[in-house]
């Protein structure tokens, strides 16, 4: 989509130079899963597929023969899930020892360790514990992370399959897990890791695959709360080579009171992308991010933006369950929000705009393309981690396949990441934790 920019902002938008300087110290290719840790895994495994849309594809529990823990994978198109949570621990301590009598292996998470489950749900609630991310090599992801002021957590396991899995530290308890498969190794074999037990679908009545999904797509971007951004970004982009990704908005021109500085990184093709959060102080109301670092106890996973090609049929079928064990959205902005919306985004038509009011959606635009999104209230007991719907239009390139076929590709970050709603969506936030007195 041709985007039209005013006249006024067309020179300084020239002067803006998009730069990526493939800068990556090894193979990424996109998001794989995100791991939660959970105090009961098939609860709020349950919660999360009703909720998003996300069939169970695979588990695995003791019902598959593992002891230690029961894990839950839900999938959505290219969104996978994994929700994991102990069991007994004094299981998996038995379990353990029959295993070192050769037993065969009974989780096939490797380097998962009960106790260490235990103490961050104690920490953090239900929260994220691994953004699973592919890369072409993860033993070279690992070596490279770790040369590089990383810091390793998992050794390059081999799982079996031709499937291998690293893990660095990322920030506070959370996990970069690089997935990489052999040569030859279809990615899209076996729903998840080597171990897991695939589910097959329960078709419905008329056959049909059931049940259907809700359309999203796959996680656009995956946000980190830290009390230090430069130093996160430091550490991460150093370690794994990501660069920064350039942002422009007209909005840009810091006049909103938002309580959070942002960074974001990205990797080669723009499709992994990382924002870095941090709060600011000495404004009127405490930083949204700072509630975060003390509910959450530290740096965590703040929000996953999930992708969907048609938000308003994603959005009708989500807020049908909200009120019966889906997900809640912060509240919509005002009217004035969308009598402004034509003006700053003039692509919108009538019609479109009348439907995002209806829906309670923001809308923004970039350089390049256009960018819808909504926020969910947070997702578990304490206001940490919440999830962003968004819909990206615009920013397409047409991309000859192997086969010669043309396919077009957007761009990652179509669209930027919603500066110019920080005004409307803040006021929502703060609305938010007004009532729960935080
Ligand atoms: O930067 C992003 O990815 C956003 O989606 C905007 C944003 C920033 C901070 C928040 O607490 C909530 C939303
Ligand atoms: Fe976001």
């Amino acid at each position: 989509m041709a985007i039209g920019v005013p006249a006024q902002q067309q020179q300084v938008r020239q002067a803006f130079e998009r730069q990526n300087p493939l800068s990556d110290r090894f193979g990424m290719k996109a998001f794989h899963h995100i791991e939660f840790y959970c105090g009961d895994a098939i609860n709020t495994a349950s919660r999360f597929s009703w909720g998003l849309g996300m069939p169970m594809v695979a588990k695995s529990d003791q019902s598959t023969g593992n002891p230690v823990h029961a894990s839950y994978v839900l999938r959505s198109h290219d969104l996978t899930f994994v929700f994991t949570a102990p069991y007994a621990t004094h299981l998996a301590v038995a379990a353990d020892k029959v295993q070192r009598l050769s037993a065969p292996p009974t989780s096939p998470l490797p380097g998962f360790d009960a106790d260490k489950a235990y103490a961050f749900f104690r920490a953090h609630g239900m929260a994220a514990r691994a953004i699973g991310i592919e890369v072409e090599d993860a033993a070279a992801a690992y070596e490279q992370c770790t040369a590089n002021g990383g810091t390793g957590v998992l050794a390059p396991t081999d799982c079996g399959n031709g499937v291998t899995v690293s893990e660095v530290a990322a920030y506070g308890d959370v996990v970069l897990r690089f997935v990489s498969y052999g040569q030859g190794v279809d990615a899209h074999s076996g729903a998840f890791l080597p171990g897991f037990q695939d589910i097959s679908a329960p078709k419905g009545a008329g056959g049909e695959a059931w049940p259907a999904t809700y359309g999203i797509e796959r996680v656009d971007h995956a946000v980190g709360n830290v009390w230090d951004m430069m130093e996160a970004v430091e550490r991460l982009g150093g370690m794994t080579g990501m660069h920064r990704f350039a942002e422009f908005t007209a909005e840009d021109v810091g006049t909103v009171d938002s309580g959070l500085n942002s960074v974001v990184l990205a990797s080669n093709n723009e499709v992994v992308l990382l924002p870095l959060n941090e709060p600011t102080y000495g404004t009127k109301r405490k930083s949204q991010i700072q509630t975060y670092l003390e509910q959450n106890v530290g740096p965590g996973l703040q929000h996953l933006a999930l992708k969907t090609n048609d938000i308003i049929g994603t959005l009708r079928l989500m807020k049908e369950r909200s009120h019966m064990g889906g997900f809640e959205f912060l509240d919509a902005p005002g009217e004035a929000y969308y009598s402004d919306l034509p003006a700053r985004v003039p692509e919108l038509t009538p019609q479109q705009v009348s439907e995002l009011q209806e829906l309670g959606v923001l809308a923004d635009k970039d350089d390049q393309g256009i960018l819808l999104q909504i926020f969910t209230k947070p997702c578990g007991d304490r206001p940490t981690f919440f999830i962003e719907i968004i819909q990206r239009i615009g920013c397409e390139d047409a991309v000859e396949l192997p086969g010669g076929q043309v396919q077009m590709v957007q761009r990652g970050g179509c669209g930027g990441f919603g500066k110019g709603n920080f005004r409307a969506l803040f006021k929502s936030i703060e609305d938010y934790e007004k009532k729960l007195g935080v």
